[in-house]
């Protein structure tokens, strides 16, 4: 068996890695939109800053793409916390200013930086850990389930879950598979058929998150995990994490020019044009 996960999969998406030698990096990033702190050589804490809710636009999808690389090409580095500076949200998921009314090439363009997101992130072999510190929705959520272990504030105004059916858009299925892998086929089904919505004790229940914390402990248990975790021997903990997610992961991989399609067309579709516009002014008028 492989055990170069990340690198079996990367040239596919047409940016390999291979050929980029490491470079030592500076101890910490920051740029207006994130936030790159090294707590260690092992470990780093990855905040996303771009208020008010973190949605993902074709040029911030871009940047964290490159930030998820950069944390490749460190073969020192264990994991990675991912969390967010922005007060109350996590991610609101993609930027739906990107699918209204949009220029299909920049909606195309769109659709393969999320699909590269989740692919450099599903398939990462390093641990990723959601420190959920607010509302978790659409590809928001996508993310926390596609990290290794989501610790969730405790605050029953939180929110996380996917509510794509009620715009009339049908979840792609790499988004379902990593749900049916995170709680299971039934709640999956229950989940998106019925755009479920979760406060972090509902979550946790249903085993979409695995802790709630209160919130001035989020970091400091994320930590606590994480550091636990790096002493696992890494060549075990990769490959396990490699068989365990490649049949998923492959199932997107081989499959991308199609889920772009389906995509672009759906979004597309006049009725969504409107159910979205919709959307957009009951979010503006609250
Ligand atoms: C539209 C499609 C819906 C679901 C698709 C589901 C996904 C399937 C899974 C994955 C892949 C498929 C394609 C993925 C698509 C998406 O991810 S689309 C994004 C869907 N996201 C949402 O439906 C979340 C919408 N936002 C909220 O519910 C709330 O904003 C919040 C709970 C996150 C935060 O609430 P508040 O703190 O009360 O903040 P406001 O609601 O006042 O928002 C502040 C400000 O931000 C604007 N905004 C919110 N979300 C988005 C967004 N996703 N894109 C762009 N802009 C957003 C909102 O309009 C406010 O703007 P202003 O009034 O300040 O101008």
């Amino acid at each position: 068996m492989s055990i170069n996960f990340y690198s079996k999969f990367f040239p596919l998406i047409k940016k390999g890695v291979a050929s980029v030698p490491f470079q030592l990096r500076p101890l910490s990033t920051r740029t207006d939109l994130f936030n790159v702190e090294n707590k260690s050589e092992e470990y780093a804490i990855f905040r996303l800053n771009k208020p008010p809710v973190n949605s993902l636009n074709l040029e911030y999808l871009n940047l964290l793409n490159n930030q998820l690389d950069e944390f490749e090409r460190n073969p020192k580095l264990k994991g990675i916390i991912l969390t967010s500076d922005v007060k109350s949200t996590f991610s609101a998921g993609v930027d739906i200013l990107e699918m209204y009314k949009c220029e299909p090439k920049r909606l195309e363009a769109v659709w393969r930086a999320v699909q590269d997101f989740w692919i450099k992130l599903y398939g990462s072999k390093k641990i990723y850990i959601a420190a959920l510190n607010g509302h978790v929705l659409a590809l928001g959520c996508a993310i926390a389930m596609s990290c290794d272990y989501r610790i969730m504030v405790d605050n029953d105004k939180t929110k996380i879950g996917i509510t794509a059916v009620l715009l009339g858009i049908n979840a792609p299925s790499w988004v379902k598979n990593t749900m049916i892998n995170t709680i299971g086929f039934r709640e999956t089904e229950k989940s998106l058929k019925f755009a479920k919505i979760y406060n972090p004790h509902q979550a946790l229940k249903l085993g979409l998150i695995d802790e709630i914390v209160s919130s001035d402990k989020l970091l400091s248990r994320s930590e606590e995990v994480m550091k636990t975790w790096c002493k696992i021997p890494t060549l075990a903990r990769e490959m396990t994490k490699e068989s365990m997610r490649s049949e998923t992961l492959g199932k997107l991989v081989n499959n991308r020019e199609v889920d772009v399609q389906e995509f672009i067309t759906s979004t597309m579709d006049p009725h969504l044009q409107d159910n979205l516009g919709k959307y957009l002014a009951s979010l503006k008028k609250k």
